[in-house]
């Protein structure tokens, strides 16, 4: 094979994703690979698989197959063999949901516990999710920073729903895997610009123009 057609083979990465039920991991691979969102809760049993090419800089193909665990997953036989040998795990949770963030530490245990006598160790990010629902968040910024922090991981706060980071996080941990710099530029133009959802209101039961109303303004 020339150089050539070996440089333009795609890398392949394996990302599992990991956390509570319903703290959205399932929503965050479909945005990710099919830029969808179901506004509708259907539990994961068992594992689900998402296929994804991204190229990162240096034209460089990489397809992400990323595994959705199901959040009942926890303590089931199967976990370690769908942890095993990945190269990049997010450990994801619901920032409007403190015991979805507690519960991480079993699921960080079970990452480092499947991994323990493995030579290459995987990229672990903790990933916050829902951020459109910033009003409501229970978790604050400073204990996810300091669980980063304490245990050397990828940080990300991202929405689902709105897409916002989404991509960057799992371009973001692509290259971290594959020892790749994403400089400024290329990290800004894969921020999703958001878009606001518009919601209509139903009209005023006596809007100040209906007709039995005087639109005259008296002056005295
Ligand atoms: N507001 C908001 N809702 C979200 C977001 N992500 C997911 N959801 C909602 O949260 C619920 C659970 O999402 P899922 O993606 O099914 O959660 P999961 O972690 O895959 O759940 P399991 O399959 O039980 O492990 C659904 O109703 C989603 O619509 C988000 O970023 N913002």
């Amino acid at each position: 094979m020339s150089d050539s057609e070996e440089e333009s083979q795609d890398r392949q990465i394996k990302i599992v994703i990991l956390g509570d039920g319903a703290c959205g991991k399932t929503s965050l691979a479909m945005r990710f690979a099919q830029e969808s969102f179901g506004k509708q809760y259907k539990q994961t049993v068992g594992i689900d698989f998402f296929l994804k090419r991204i190229t990162l800089p240096g034209n460089l193909n990489v397809t992400l197959q990323v595994l959705d665990i199901g959040g009942q997953t926890i303590g089931g036989k199967m976990l370690d063999k769908y942890i095993y040998g990945t190269q990049g795990v997010l450990l994801v949770y619901d920032i409007t949901n403190y015991q979805s963030f507690e519960n991480l530490e079993d699921w960080f245990s079970m990452v480092k516990k499947v991994n323990d006598e493995s030579e290459t160790q995987p990229f672990v990010a903790l990933v916050g999710n829902k951020i459109d629902l910033e009003h409501m968040r229970t978790v604050k910024a400073d204990k996810h920073q300091r669980f980063c922090q304490e245990n050397n991981l990828g940080s990300y706060f991202v929405s689902a729903k709105t897409g916002d980071s989404v991509f960057l996080c799992f371009q973001r941990v692509a290259a971290e895997i594959l020892g790749i710099k994403l400089n400024k530029a290329e990290i800004e133009q894969s921020q999703r610009i958001v878009k606001a959802e518009i919601i209509n209101f139903p009209e005023e039961q006596n809007p100040v123009n209906s007709t039995n109303q005087s639109k005259i303004c008296l002056l005295q």
